[in-house]
Order: C-alpha cells, then structure tokens, then sequence
C-alpha cells in the first residue's frame, strides 16, 4: 500500500474505531462484534508500524477507550488503569515469550512462570480501602488516567467487602482491582422481566453490567445484582513478591477471588490451561472471552513496565467466536405482549458451543436489509458474547437462482391489522391491542405473573386454553369464572379447579402498587407503579393526573407520562378498570397508610424474618410512610425491632440484650392505626 492509501485507510480506521469505542463504553452498545473489532484494530496496528509517522495522537492503539460520561464525579487514578494486548493466535503466545526473554535479557533454559486466569468480560473497577479496612471507594477505568466514582453502585455488590477483615494491620494504601460482571443466570432473569414489562431486553451481559455501574439510583442496581471477581492488588508498602501470592493475599482478605486460576511453570502449561478452557468454560456461571496470561513475579512486572496502553509483562489470549454455517428455512414474525413485531430466523438445526442452534435474532428489518436475507441463503452463526446466535453473514455465492429475499410483513401475521412504525423506531407494532390474539394473552400472562397478581397455577399454557374456550377475552374475565368453566378444561379435576379459582380470588388482596403494575401500562414497570402509588394514592387520582401533575413526580419523564394518559384516554381500559372495581381489587392505597402520615414520629426501627402482610420492601416503605426510620442493624438508636416469621437470631439476640421492644407486625400495623 503507498502512503496516500495508508493515510486514508489509517484516518477511516481511526474514525470508525473512536466511533465503535464510545458506543461501547459509554453508550454500553456493541455495533459489531468484538472479533470485528480487534480484526479492525489489528489492521491499524500493522499499518501504523508500516508507517510510523501516521500513528496520530487520537489513535486508539495509543489509549484506553474512555467511559467518561460527565455525571458522576472523577477522581484520578494513582497508578493507571491499562488495557491488555491481545492475540487469537497460540503462536502468538509464544512470540510473548520471546520477547519477554529478549527485554528482561533471560537464557531459553531459564524458566519463567506465569499465572493463567480467565478473561472475564465484564468492567474493570478499581477498588479503594483505607488502612482501617473500609471500602472507600470505587472508580470505573475511565480513560486509564481518570475515572468516575461509583462508589454507591459498587457498594451493593454483595461479594465486596465493605470491610476487610484482617489480624494484621493493613499497608496504608490498598487498592484492589477486578471485574464487575452479571452471571449469565441473572441475565437471564433480568431479561425474563423485562419481557414481562414489555421492555426492550439487554443485548448481553458485559454491557447490562456496563450499563448498571452508571446508573443514577443504587436501589436499581442493588435489585440487578452483580457480582464482581477481583485479580490485582496494588498496596503501599509492597506485601507480596508475585502475582499468584497476590490472588492468595486477596482469597486471605475474603475478596471474590476466581477458583480456576492457575500458576503455570512454562509457556507450554500456559498453551494447556488455553485449551483445557476453550470449551469447559462454556459451564462457567459467567461469560470470558478468553484467557489473560501474567508473568508471575514482580520484579521481572517491573523491569518489563507497561507502553501507553498495556502492561508488557501480560497478554489476553481471546478464542475466536465459533461460528457455524447452516441454511435459513424461514423467518417467524412474533408478535409480543405490546404488540412488537419481532422477526425471528429458524435454521436447519446445527451445533454451535455445545448447543444445538435452529433460532437466531433478527432484531428488526434495518438488520434483515442489510444483511441482504433470501429464504433458503446460507448464513454464518455467530454466538459471541450473545447469549441468542445471530445471523452475522450471509453467503451470497451459494443463494439459490430463485430466491425471494425477507420482506417485513405489511400485515400483523396474528390478526392481520396493518403493522404501524413508531417514528424514530426501528420496531414494527401491531396497533390491535384489543383483539390481538398474542397480545391479549400476553397481557393476561403479564396480569398473573408472580411479581405482578401472583396467581399461582394461571400460566402461559391455561392462558391459551381460557383464551381458546373463548372463557377469557380480558384480565376482568378471569374474575367471573365459575368451576363449571374451568372443569371443562383439559386435565382440570375437582381439586385443580377449586386451587385456580382461590388462587384468582386471593389476587383481590395484591395491593394497589402491584395492581398498577399488573395492568401492563406501557413503560409502568415495577419501580414505577411503586413510585406513581406513592404519589397518586388511588387509580381514580391517577387518572385525573394531567401529563404536567404526572411529570413533576420524580423519575416521571415525558415517554411514561404520554403512555399513562394514552391508556386512561381509551374508553375499554376504563371500562375495564371499573369491572376490576366491581369485583373487589385494591385500586387506592389502604386508608391508614395515606392518612396517618406521621404517627411514628422519627422512632427507630428494624426488621426481621418474613411476614405475612407485606413483602421485605413493603414493611419498610410502610414504616417510612408513617415517619418511621428504618435501619438494617440493631442498635442503642434501635427503638422496635419488628420480627415476621424466622427473625435472625443474632438481632433478637441483640435486641434483647439492649433492651429494645419486640413487635409483630400486627402490632406495627395497630400502632399507625392509633
Ligand atoms: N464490539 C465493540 O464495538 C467494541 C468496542 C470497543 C471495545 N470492544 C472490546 O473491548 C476490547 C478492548 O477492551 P479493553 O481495553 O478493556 O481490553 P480487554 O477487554 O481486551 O482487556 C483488558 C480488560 O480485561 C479485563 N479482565 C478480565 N479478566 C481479567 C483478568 N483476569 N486479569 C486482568 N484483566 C482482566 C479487565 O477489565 C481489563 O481492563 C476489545 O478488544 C474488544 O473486544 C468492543
Ligand atoms: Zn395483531
């Protein structure tokens, strides 16, 4: 290549890296796939050796790709926070090797050891303790120099220490590095639940947990759940000579420390551990994309040092993504909850990481178009990070002569109204809400989902059958069943039936928040219904609420204000909620709760065990509501100790011993009845 098309191609890579850089760690997006990526960087690098005078200073290979995003405060890092090299090639192993010999200046004979760990792909987080033990803070990567603060995020991590325990005085500076990650199981269920609240769901789990560090509200994050596993430790002074006695030292202090590291005596154990995981690490409860390879001890660490960008003395070797090619048979269009219109790729089934794979994301019909999709075209699989495969490529050479390409259906393939397209949106909906066939019985699913009416038994499989008796048409409906109904069901007894119907009638009790919750308002997930009771105290209050009254509540934007009003400005959902009326549900908040606002007069308390009337949350924001305190420990301040069923024995304990009063819940409840 001459030099005028080294400077082009050099200033496109540039840009179009810097591009991919922002959207994956600020915006936590990932527009190509992480092997694109590093093909992509990898072209740079050889061109800028090739041409040394065109590495320009925003070259991405001369710095970490930056998560600053301005909204939380940034604090400086003391050493900074590096990248990895990293290779797909075993070969390249073994050329680290060398020139890890040739600078620390080391005879082929002479051994070096390395430890061997697995790439979790997470964020990196640094962690900061004071010399008393205490979590001071937690600061993101950043750019390498500076990163932001997330120090009340961090500290819902429940593997993270908030104090380090130790019988010997600690170094006076300790900091302590790692990756926040969530499993793939709670992936999995965060997505299940956003499914529920029709929401869109998270790509995959490196940028879920991207995105949770940088939310604004801990009590969010807290509820998401990561997890953090920690692999460097930085103290002052120094208190261990090499890498493996600093994963020991943090295992000693009770960090999360990962069990499958491995200290290596040679570069041929190192090519071993690479492919004993290659496979294995499928079952890990966590994502990786390879494994990172440390020289063992410090001082060889500190001779080799680090370039602008990554440490010398370490190197990431990633697996290539696995691929599979296999024929499109045809392409599913779903019709959800909301009416969301998702394509859906089905294959000639096909092994791919262990798994059989014969479903693959379509996302939306931008992504169909670009990818060019005829029916019977063979396509490349990919399943990279991605818990759903996706259909990456496909090849054109081997398309049959008469192939029809995918059109996006005009029609809803359900109930065939014209499909409508939000503008700015890339998703198709179908506008039928109420005659919807999936969409009526996914809002009578949403309806008795356990977190929403609870009823226990009305799943997926007897909503179909209702619906297909023409028993069920609506959420009202299913309070005027009678056992006849429900007897003539498929496998429906005496006994089953009767369960069914106490389960139906028990959801009278479910209070007004989750109520709201389970009417499946677009954009009112859980938190929101919380938050809208609070201040709207009845469903009548919330329907006279004007979109001005409902945006002045806190963390009510414009998008959820315009979906409450559009659903109270259709008549049917009135309707609707007047039978819901009739029947007895919880449609206001219970009396004493927005009567008696401060009858506990700043008093302290605990709680403990499970009780039978509120759920964990709802104890506490009824003690609040009453002008209560409420604290997770039992102390002198401590003023009540309310105890449900199964109370920790060490605060009962505790609560005795200081003299604090014992209450159930009962009692608490009668207290603010006064
Ligand atoms: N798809 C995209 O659009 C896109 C965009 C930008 C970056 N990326 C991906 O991110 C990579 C660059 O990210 P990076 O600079 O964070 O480098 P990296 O992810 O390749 O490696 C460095 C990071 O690995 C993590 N890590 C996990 N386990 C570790 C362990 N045991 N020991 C040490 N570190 C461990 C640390 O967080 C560390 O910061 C790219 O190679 C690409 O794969 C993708
Ligand atoms: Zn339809």
């Amino acid at each position: 290549m001459n030099k005028e098309d080294a400077k082009k191609r050099i200033a496109e890579l540039v840009e179009r890296l810097n591009y991919y850089n922002k959207r994956y760690y600020v915006d936590n997006v990932s527009e190509i796939s992480d092997y694109e990526f590093d093909r992509l960087m990898d072209e740079l690098r050889h061109l800028e050796e090739a041409f040394p005078d065109l590495v320009f200073p925003d070259s991405p290979t001369q710095r970490v790709g930056s998560d600053l995003t301005k909204e939380f405060p940034t604090v400086r890092h003391r050493y900074p926070m590096l990248s990895l090299d990293n290779t797909y090639s075993e070969g390249e192993l073994r050329e680290f090797e060398q020139r890890i010999r040739r600078f620390l200046g080391l005879a082929a004979t002479e051994p070096i050891e390395y430890v061997c760990e697995l790439k979790i792909d997470g964020v990196s987080i640094s962690l900061i303790y004071d010399s008393k033990g205490y979590l001071q803070r937690g600061v993101t990567r950043g750019n390498g120099v500076e990163g932001e603060d997330v120090t009340p995020n961090i500290k819902t991590i429940a593997s993270i220490p908030l104090r380090i325990e130790s019988r010997e005085p600690l170094p006076a500076y300790v900091e302590i590095r790692g990756e926040v990650v969530l499993t793939k199981a709670q992936f999995q269920k965060l997505n299940e639940q956003r499914a529920m609240d029709g929401e869109p769901l998270f790509a995959n789990p490196r940028n879920t947990a991207a995105g949770t560090l940088k939310l604004q509200d801990p009590q969010e994050v807290a509820r998401r759940r990561l997890s953090c596993y920690t692999y460097f430790l930085l103290t002052e002074p120094a208190i261990v000579k090499s890498h493996w006695e600093a994963l020991e030292q943090l295992a000693i202090w009770q960090l999360p420390v990962s069990p499958h590291a491995r200290l290596c005596r040679n570069i041929d154990e190192v090519l071993s551990y690479v492919q004993e995981w290659e496979h294995k690490r499928h079952e890990l409860p966590f994502e990786t994309d390879g494994i990172v390879v440390k020289v063992n001890r410090y001082d060889w660490q500190e001779q080799l040092g680090t370039t602008a960008k990554s440490p010398r003395w370490a190197i990431a070797y990633k697996y290539k993504p696995e691929e599979a090619i296999t024929t499109l048979e045809d392409v599913v269009f779903q019709v959800g909850r909301t009416g969301a219109v998702t394509p859906v790729a089905v294959l000639k089934p096909v092994q791919l990481s262990g798994t059989t794979v014969q479903r693959a994301s379509l996302h939306n019909e931008d992504y169909i178009k670009k990818l060019d999709l005829h029916y019977g075209d063979w396509v490349r699989v990919e399943k990279s990070g991605e818990i759903i495969p996706q259909i990456t490529a496909v090849e054109k050479h081997r398309r049959p002569a008469d192939a029809r390409p995918v059109l996006f259906p005009t029609h809803c393939p359900e109930c065939g109204s014209p499909l409508k397209r939000e503008p700015q949106e890339a998703a198709y909906f179908c506008p039928n809400a109420w005659e919807c066939p999936p969409q009526i019985k996914g809002r009578i699913e949403h309806f008795a989902y356990r977190r929403a009416m609870n009823i226990e038994g009305l799943g997926e499989r007897i909503i179909a059958l209702l619906y297909d008796r023409g028993l069920v048409r609506n959420i009202a409906d299913l309070y005027d069943l009678k056992a006849e109904d429900i007897l003539q069901l498929e496998g429906f007894k005496e006994r089953s039936t009767q369960n069914l119907l106490s389960a139906i009638e028990k959801s009278k009790q479910v209070p007004y928040p989750r109520v709201l919750y389970a009417l499946g308002i677009r954009h009112v997930g859980e938190t929101v219904a919380k938050v809208l009771a609070k201040h709207f105290p009845s469903i009548d209050a919330l329907r006279k609420a004007s979109k001005e009254e409902l945006m002045q509540v806190p963390e009510i934007g414009e998008v959820i204000a315009d979906s409450i009003r559009a659903f109270f400005q259709d008549p049917a959902n009135v309707a609707l909620i007047e039978r819901l009326r009739r029947v007895g549900l919880q449609l206001e908040m219970p009396q004493e709760q927005h009567i008696q606002k401060n009858v506990l007069n700043g008093a302290v308390f605990v709680v403990s065990g499970t009780f039978s009337r509120f759920s964990r949350e709802e104890i506490k924001d009824f003690i609040e509501q009453h002008g209560g305190v409420v604290k997770s420990s039992v102390s002198s301040k401590t003023d009540f100790l309310v105890v449900g069923e199964a109370p920790g024995a060490s605060k009962l304990e505790k609560a005795e011993k200081l003299g604090v009063k014992i209450i159930t819940e009962k009692e608490l409840v009668n207290m603010c009845r006064q």
